[in-house]
């Protein structure tokens, strides 16, 4: 038997839509992500656990954890009788990268159980077209820092998928899901086929400002430059008072604020603990929509995903 855990993400992290991405850990050491176990079977099936379980697609097909299983059958051209347990751990349609975490640890443990056909440079290609089925569209932005860990800059040229940024190590990510669903390939088709031009050079500057502020280490330039004018102007309307939520931070002392992947999780950064709690409080107040929400202050996840068990 094996298992393997795998963290949520942030997708974007505001300022690099596409090409940004950061594992998250909840400060107190709780996981916040899937796990996936997997023991030797006389035939395969497919067992759902964990808090949003519920949420999962009713025909087993429709799991992409199927569909990583059917991938490795048809890779070693035999029909591979194994048990997986996939813990459902994170909310569907969270933007937490759910599908991601679900993808990238039964791909990985897959994988190690069959004593790794897959090469680690192609573990991440398949993770972002399995991943890609889901979202209509093929992202590394949640499947790297959720394998990786860290913070993840997409590069996807030359055989390079993506390389780790630098980061500061105080800036807490407290993340709110206030406990509605926005499905991702739905965030993606309302935004714009083209950008202006003075869009575009006003997103490479933010971009690369804030990829020099990490290695030069000027943590408040880099927050400053934190603005996405590629997805936030179009999804806002998803999300309840989003402007609204990033000012109450900001008076609070917040030095962050942005849409966690396609949402309608936010996440609010601090680089102070006790900032990062009142800003917690305010939250719980303000942003949670159901008992189901949560929040969590977080920070980087440097491991990515990992074998537990
Ligand atoms: N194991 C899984 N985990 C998460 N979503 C899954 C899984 N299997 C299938 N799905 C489907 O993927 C879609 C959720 O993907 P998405 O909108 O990208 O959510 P998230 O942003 O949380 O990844 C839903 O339609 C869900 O039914
Ligand atoms: N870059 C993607 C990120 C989606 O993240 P998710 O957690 O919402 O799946 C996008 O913004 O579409």
């Amino acid at each position: 038997m094996i298992k393997f855990y795998s963290p949520a993400s942030i997708g974007n992290v505001g300022v690099g839509f596409d090409v940004l991405g950061a594992a998250i850990a909840p400060i107190d050491g709780s996981f916040l992500g899937d796990i996936v176990t997997i023991s030797p079977s006389k035939t395969f099936q497919l067992i759902n656990k964990g808090m949003f379980s519920n949420q999962l697609p009713i025909k087993t097909n429709n799991n992409i954890v199927w569909k990583c299983w059917k991938y490795f059958c048809s890779l070693l051209k035999k029909n591979l009788p194994i048990t997986i347990i996939l813990e459902k751990n994170l909310p569907i349609g969270s933007g937490l990268g759910s599908s991601a975490c679900s993808v990238v640890a039964s791909i990985t443990a897959m994988n190690a159980h069959f004593e790794n056909p897959i090469k680690k440079t192609e573990l991440l290609l398949l993770m972002g077209k399995l991943e890609g089925k889901i979202s209509g569209s093929i992202h590394y932005d949640n499947v790297a820092p959720c394998f990786l860990g860290g913070l993840q800059l997409i590069i996807n040229k030359n055989n390079i998928i993506c390389q780790k940024l630098p980061i500061f190590k105080n800036w807490l990510w407290i993340i709110a899901w206030p406990g509605i669903k926005i499905a991702t390939s739905e965030a993606r088709t309302m935004l714009p086929m083209q950008y202006s031009k003075e869009i575009c050079i006003e997103h490479s500057r933010y971009l690369a400002g804030f990829v020099h502020a990490l290695y030069t280490k000027q943590p408040s330039l880099a927050s400053q430059l934190m603005n996405d004018v590629i997805a936030e102007p179009y999804r806002i309307k998803l999300l309840p008072n989003f402007l609204k939520i990033r000012e109450e931070t900001k008076k609070i002392g917040a030095i962050g604020c942005g849409i966690s992947g396609s949402g309608p999780t936010i996440f609010v950064i601090s680089d102070n603990l006790n900032t990062a709690k009142k800003i917690k409080t305010w939250l719980n107040k303000n942003y949670l929509q159901t008992k189901k929400g949560f929040i969590h202050i977080c920070k980087i996840d440097t491991l990515g995903t990992r074998q537990i068990g």
